[in-house]
């Protein structure tokens, strides 16, 4: 977590980046919104208003027809125009919103894909899917049940206590400090009684989404192991504490609106016996103010109540704020004059590691310590050596998902970090591709969405799928279902690789793809894989050396250092320490 999630206030301060620039941007609409939330409530109010006078101006006989059709027009124009304020409203408050979730969404996205390859390793999947799921939702409900029910809340009270002042300044005080209750004591109340509440569900929902989308990943794990009670027994009482303070919170709901309800009916009745007074005391018909001042009243209330719901949710809502604002800041594109853009696809790259030093911040552990490495474009380099020696981190550098501490990469004479989209650079093929669960087709495009049907097909059958294909019903639309299981392991690499065909990038990263298979399908696949990509800049990362012979190069890394390096036919001849790495492959 960064500095800034620790901050206690952080929605709405200066610092908040991503819920406070939004009503900046989008002001014009908010004020817009505001208006229509306001005339929704007076007309809604005035209905009352001419209503309650027409019945009484109807009873007590009117001496001129026009004394009731003029409150008969009114009646229409303020029934028909108060839904259509509030239509108006609610397509202005979720236009608002729509805008704004749309503007985090792609912030969000930004944010996360900038650091794809640490966001994985930072965040827990569970951590991701809640802000995915639950922050953006209560940043939208900030707005549509927090902010703007409060601000016209605040603005009513105002013009109502303004509105009675012109008749009686005691009378308005009366009714500032009875509506005060409402709009101010009760939902102040809220927050000091639930504060602490609201931020503990919301923190004990976020640990519920971690354990549960952890859980789910290894449920397999979970249920070999035998202890498949367990996992329930865990699940169901993280779930338990949340409904436990679900249920506390919705006793005070209750309380609040019943305390709500109390004070509004208090206030109905100090209208009645003020109007009663006030225009009792006049001439004979002005009784018929009085059903018009204690109606209009009424649909007040649906402009008060929701504003200590609204206010109780702030520390929900201030979480929120704080998790989106620990993400990563998205590192800027860079700029376009820097950027070499390429136009043609590129068809030949050579690529330099030079004098790269890294090391894992977490760790402090040193993988590479000036570490040089040139590659001519269209080889295939194989890079061998033990386990967790840096093989994937290198491949990381490569693509740019790590920044070394010291030193550059080159591809083609340019560094890495101005090349900007690197998937028209590189493709992957690594142990687990993911598949969608979509057809054959749909899963081998995503390599080019631009591709034609032909174009997708040829990349199909260049990846020795046909046969595959061909036993299917549906063929190349059968649905690969969930994460490619329709297909074996051998069939899921093809299908990958079929869309980095279709990519056609001038390198490729191979990271052990056949892992997990037998050796027959390993050697079939590999056999395509390679004579595929053989125009291509390949780095082949393996830690078996089948198929090894048709490398063009060989490598082996160990501690940060290139400790072998040349054709395997020649390290097959002079190398002993190659020689035994083939025989302990090939016994
Ligand atoms: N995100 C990380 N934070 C800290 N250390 C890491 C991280 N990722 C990898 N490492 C460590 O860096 C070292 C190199 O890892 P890397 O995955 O590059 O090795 P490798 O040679 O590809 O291993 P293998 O052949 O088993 O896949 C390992 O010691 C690993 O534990």
């Amino acid at each position: 977590m960064s500095k800034k999630a620790t901050n206690p206030r952080l929605l709405l301060s200066k610092e908040d980046t991503w819920v406070r620039p939004y009503f900046r941007k989008y002001r014009k609409l908010l004020i817009l919104v505001l208006f229509l939330g306001l005339l929704t409530f007076f007309a809604g109010s005035a209905l009352m208003f001419t209503s309650g006078f027409l019945i009484s101006k109807s009873a007590s006989r009117p001496w001129n027809v026009l004394a009731v059709y003029v409150p008969i027009v009114l009646t229409r124009a303020f029934g028909i125009g108060r839904p259509l304020f509030r239509y108006m409203e609610r397509l202005g408050s979720h236009d608002w919103v729509l805008r704004m979730t749309s503007d985090i969404r792609l912030k969000l996205y930004r944010s996360l894909e900038s650091r794809a390859a640490k966001s994985k390793e930072e965040f827990q999947t569970g951590s991701i899917l809640g802000i995915l799921a639950e922050d953006i939702e209560h940043i939208q409900n900030l707005y549509l049940r927090t902010i703007f029910p409060t601000l016209i809340g605040l603005l009513l009270y105002v013009l109502i206590v303004i509105g009675f002042g012109v008749f009686s300044l005691p009378f308005a005080l009366l009714i500032l400090v009875m509506l005060g209750v409402i709009v101010i004591i009760l939902p102040l109340a809220s927050v000091a009684v639930n504060q602490a509440r609201v931020y503990r569900r919301k923190q004990e929902r976020h640990t519920l989404y971690n354990q549960l989308t952890d859980s789910i990943l290894g449920v397999g794990d979970w249920q070999y192991s035998g202890r498949y009670e367990e996992f329930l027994a865990r699940y169901n009482d993280a779930e338990k504490n949340v409904r436990a303070e679900d249920v506390k919170l919705n006793k005070y709901t209750r309380f609040q609106d019943f305390m709500i309800q109390l004070v509004f009916g208090l206030i109905i009745v100090a209208i009645f016996i003020w109007a009663g007074t006030y225009f009792g005391s006049g001439p004979k018909g002005s009784l018929n103010w009085v059903a018009a001042f204690v109606l209009a009243v009424f649909p007040l209330m649906d402009a008060f109540s929701p504003i200590s719901q609204g206010v109780t949710e702030l520390p929900m809502y201030e979480d929120s704020a704080q998790r989106l604002d620990s993400l990563p800041v998205a590192e800027p594109a860079a700029a376009v004059d820097e950027t070499v853009v390429v136009d043609e696809p590129l068809v030949n790259a050579e690529i330099d590691f030079e004098n790269i030093t890294f090391s894992y911040q977490e760790t402090g552990k040193v993988i590479f310590q000036a570490f040089n490495l040139h590659v001519v474009a269209g080889q295939t380099l194989a890079i061998l050596g033990k386990s967790g020696i840096g093989k994937t981190t290198l491949s990381k550098i490569l693509r740019g998902d790590l920044s070394p501490q010291a030193g550059r990469v080159l591809i083609n004479g340019q560094p890495v970090a101005s090349l900007g989209e690197m998937s028209r650079y590189i493709g992957v093929l690594n142990q687990s591709p993911h598949l969608f669960n979509t057809s054959i087709l749909n899963n081998v495009r995503l390599g080019n969405l631009e591709a034609t049907d032909e174009e997708v097909l040829a990349a199909i059958y260049q990846a020795g799928l046909q046969s595959v294909i061909d036993k299917l019903p549906e063929g190349v639309n059968t649905l690969v279902e969930e994460g490619g299981k329709r297909f074996s392991g051998g069939e899921q690499q093809r299908i990958a690789l079929a869309r980095i065909l279709l990519q056609d990038a001038p390198i490729v990263i191979i990271d052990e793809p056949t892992i997990g298979l037998d050796p027959l399908t390993e050697r079939a696949l590999l056999e395509t894989v390679l004579s595929v990509l053989k125009d291509k800049t390949v780095l082949w990362i393996t830690h078996h050396l089948m198929s090894i012979e048709q490398a063009d190069r060989v490598i082996f890394i160990q501690t940060g250092e290139i400790i072998m390096d040349d054709t395997p036919q020649e390290l097959k001849e002079t190398n002993l320490h190659y020689q035994y790495l083939l025989s302990l492959d090939y016994n």
